[in-house]
């Protein structure tokens, strides 16, 4: 078993959800909005390394009414247990759960477990699968996937995400080193794409909101 994963993002029009730069402010504020609705909704927000180091983010509700206890749990998907102990993820505004892997260095694990819950699941890299189910068996069912690209490739792949929310801010910036979408190795054929259907769409602000489900 295994919670209902939600991926959200925002990119430009031509897909990038960072410049090669690491810039990333792309939502409208209605946006972030709808977004930290979406955090509330969810029991865990779940993110990958990258995006810990580049944006140093809170993955608490913050833009919305919240209380103390509607703060989802945090994830961080960390093979090696790089996550630096004074970055907001670790403070102590919503319990965390760090996903590492058998390879990650123990005195690094060690830190980390005084201020965050670590499981480790995997070798070499985050074993997905199983990080889910560990989480699922925490009381976790549905869980809201905010990128980046290489986490979101590796979720979608592995069949692990069931529906697909992306705001379309009007810009594009280009850069074939910026961050899309989704990134990692990719499909080869088009006919093994990961297919999806459009459930919704509408704008808020300037912004183009999509909402898929994915074919299973
Ligand atoms: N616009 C948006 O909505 C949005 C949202 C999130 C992130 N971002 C941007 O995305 C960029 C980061 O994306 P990224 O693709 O470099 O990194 P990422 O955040 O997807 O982290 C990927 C890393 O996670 C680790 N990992 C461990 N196990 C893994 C597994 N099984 N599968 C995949 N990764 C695994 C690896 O170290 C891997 O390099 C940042 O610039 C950030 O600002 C934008
Ligand atoms: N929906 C969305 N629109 C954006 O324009 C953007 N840059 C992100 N990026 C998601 C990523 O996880 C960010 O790191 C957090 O949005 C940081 O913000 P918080 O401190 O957690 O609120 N997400």
């Amino acid at each position: 078993m295994r919670p209902y994963v939600i991926l959200n993002a925002a990119m430009t029009l031509d897909g990038k959800i960072a410049t090669a730069t690491g810039s990333s402010e792309i939502s409208g504020e209605e946006d972030l909005r709808r977004v930290h609705e979406l955090r509330r909704e969810c029991d865990a927000i779940m993110v990958g390394i990258n995006t810990v180091l580049a944006d140093d983010p809170r993955l608490t509700v913050h833009r919305v009414d919240a209380a103390p206890g509607d703060n989802p749990v945090r994830v961080v998907v960390d093979s090696m247990a790089r996550t630096p102990p004074h970055f907001r993820v670790l403070n102590d505004e919503a319990p965390t759960v760090i996903g590492v892997s058998e390879s990650a260095p123990p005195e690094r694990v060690a830190e980390l477990r005084k201020r965050a819950e670590v499981v480790v699941a995997g070798t070499r890299r985050v074993d997905l699968h199983l990080l889910l189910e560990r989480l699922h068996g925490m009381g976790i069912e549905r869980l809201m996937l905010e990128g980046g690209s290489t986490l979101n490739y590796s979720m979608l792949t592995g069949g692990l995400v069931d529906e697909v929310r992306v705001c379309i801010a009007p810009m594009i910036v280009g850069g074939r080193d910026a961050r899309t979408l989704v990134d990692g190795e990719g499909i080869d054929e088009m006919a093994d794409a990961i297919r999806l259907e459009l459930k919704r769409s509408y704008t808020l602000g300037e912004d183009l909101i999509v909402e898929y489900t994915v074919k299973g």
